[in-house]
């Protein structure tokens, strides 16, 4: 599990070894150089001949930065350093002189230079900044942004970031300025919630993690992002004894004329997944579903768990009839229930833990906006976590936040952040794909949500990264359908479960 602790905390967990006389700096300048030479041989089949631009920020990051800048160029890289801060670190400063490397101003020339090199390594500021970017440092990044526009963009240099894209909220993942989106986050100690919480992460590329021996037991977890064998652990196996009542029933309430196929994408990934899925719907898109799937039963009876949502629309009538009548009887009995799309329209005012919600941004918005907030599309991609708790303080409900990179938390719960999947999942029906996901992770571990309603939370994470997972495979690095994602979920589940 990759765990993002607050800036404050990793302040804290320092101290003590730093007054020991531990040198994390050392630890963090090796990483950082390693990982650097191994950009530089990735990118150019070699390190010796290579370029590398330093932005250096006046405090411990500036200092990182220039560190491994000055190792570089000791390993035959062409280093320039350019100041981003009012003042630099003097050891760091020492350094990078007795390796040849001269501090340059912050002028066109240098960062024209910078947006030449092979890499940048963003050490503007890390976890001691105060805000979005100002004076020498707001600066330096967006004098050097407007530089790169004028690179062809295979040739622009790959972004390293120090521990953090430096402008970042790094605790609250906020963007409240100009940032050098990176390709790599070097991060030291532990993974900041900035890294893992949208939009930041989305400019911190790939997270390294590097270990400096903190001891962070006693910092709460801020966010959360589940890797393969947390969801291995997650997802239960059939035993020997288990029949397909055992192992789980899920009741879909899906599709409508308008759109019978959500139906069918949301039954072909909970499908494979479950003892047995019911479905309720009209009788077209029963046609549709059972044409692909045989297996499914139709018409009402038991079920461990259920989905309702998934092609009804917010103004169909009909079908919101049907699903407000399940997902109050699921409601009444206390059975973990996934609410998707229209469904969301007809929310009891007050469920609990085991009911998860699967809106995207815009459905966020609609569903605060029906309980009084005023709030647009954008201010949820500019704050997603925030109003994401506060939709989970107005239903009681477990909130699972679609996006490129995908929240989920309930009420108390850990927040989870997972971006297991890729671009090429932006398209029609991935949506119904994830709600079979997800009611498929409710359903065969339903007692244990009944018993204890905040693993919902976990349970719909873990289905979150099963559904990124199974579009990286079907995609294999290019175009899908929603379909394609379905069919590919089978074989994900089985290739987590097994590694
Ligand atoms: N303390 C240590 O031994 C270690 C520190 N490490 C590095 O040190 C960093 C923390 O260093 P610091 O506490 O010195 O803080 P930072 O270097 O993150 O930032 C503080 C400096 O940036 C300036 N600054 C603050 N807010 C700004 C803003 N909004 N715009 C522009 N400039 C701003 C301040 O004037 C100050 O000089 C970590 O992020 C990490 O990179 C790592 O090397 C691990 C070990
Ligand atoms: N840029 C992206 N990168 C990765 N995943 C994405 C991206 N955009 C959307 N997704 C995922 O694709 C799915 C889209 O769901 P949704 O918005 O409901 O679409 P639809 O209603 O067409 O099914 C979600 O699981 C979301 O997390
Ligand atoms: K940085």
């Amino acid at each position: 599990m990759l765990i993002a602790r607050r800036a404050r905390d990793v302040t804290a967990a320092e101290a003590p070894l730093l007054a020991a006389g531990v040198p994390l700096m050392a630890t963090a300048v090796r990483a950082l150089g390693t990982a650097v030479a191994g950009l530089l041989r990735q990118r150019c089949g070699r390190v010796v001949g290579t370029s590398v631009a330093v932005l250096v920020g006046s405090g411990d990051n500036g200092a990182d930065a220039l560190l491994a800048g000055a190792e570089l160029a000791r390993r035959g890289v062409a280093v320039i350093a350019i100041r981003a801060g009012s003042r630099v670190h003097d050891g760091a400063a020492r350094a990078a002189h007795r390796t040849g490397i001269t501090l340059l101003a912050p002028g066109a020339a240098a960062l024209a230079r910078a947006a030449r090199c092979d890499v940048v390594l963003d050490g503007v500021t890390g976890i001691g900044a105060d805000g979005p970017l100002r004076g020498a440092g707001l600066d330096v990044v967006v004098g050097l942004l407007a530089a790169l526009e004028a690179v062809p963009r295979p040739d622009r240099p790959l972004v390293v970031a120090v521990d953090v894209p430096s402008g970042i909220g790094v605790d609250d993942g906020t963007v409240a300025g100009p940032v050098l989106g990176a390709d790599r986050t070097i991060t030291m100690g532990t993974a900041k919630p900035g890294l893992l919480l949208p939009p930041a992460a989305l400019l911190a590329g790939e997270v390294d993690v590097v270990d400096l021996g903190l001891d962070l037991a006693g910092a709460e977890p801020a966010v959360v992002r589940l890797e393969r064998a947390d969801v291995a652990r997650l997802w239960p196996v059939p035993g020997p004894t288990d029949h397909k009542y055992t192992r789980g029933v899920l009741g879909v309430v899906a599709g409508s004329t308008g759109y019978p196929g959500a139906a069918v994408l949301a039954t072909s990934a909970a499908a494979p997944l479950v003892g047995m899925v019911r479905f309720l719907g009209p009788d077209t898109v029963v046609d549709a579903v059972l044409a692909r799937h045989p297996e499914v039963v139709h018409g009402d009876g038991r079920a461990q768990a259920w989905l309702v949502g998934p092609g009804i629309g917010v103004d169909d009538g009909e079908r919101l009839a049907q699903v407000r009548e399940v997902l109050e009887r699921a409601v009444a009995h206390g059975l973990p229930a996934v609410v998707d799309a229209g469904a969301l329209e007809v929310l009891p005012e007050r469920v609990g833990a085991q009911v998860v919600l699967t809106p995207h941004a815009g459905e966020l918005a609609r569903l605060l906006g029906a309980r009084g907030e005023d709030v647009a599309r954008e201010d949820v991609e500019a704050r997603p976590l925030a109003h994401l708790r506060r939709a989970v303080a107005l239903t009681g409900a477990t909130v699972l936040l679609k996006g490129a990179v995908t929240l989920v938390a309930g009420p108390g719960t850990a927040v989870h952040s997972q971006a297991d999947g890729t671009a090429w999942l932006a398209t029609a029906g991935a949506g119904d794909v994830l709600a079979g996901v997800v009611g498929a992770a409710l359903a065969v571990r339903s007692d244990d949500v009944v018993a204890e309603p905040g693993l919902a939370a976990p349970l719909a994470a873990a289905a979150a990264a099963v559904h990124g997972r199974a579009a990286r495979r079907a995609s294999g690095g290019g175009p899908i359908v929603a379909g394609d994602v379905a069919r590919a979920v089978a074989a994900t589940l089985a290739e987590v479960l097994r590694d």
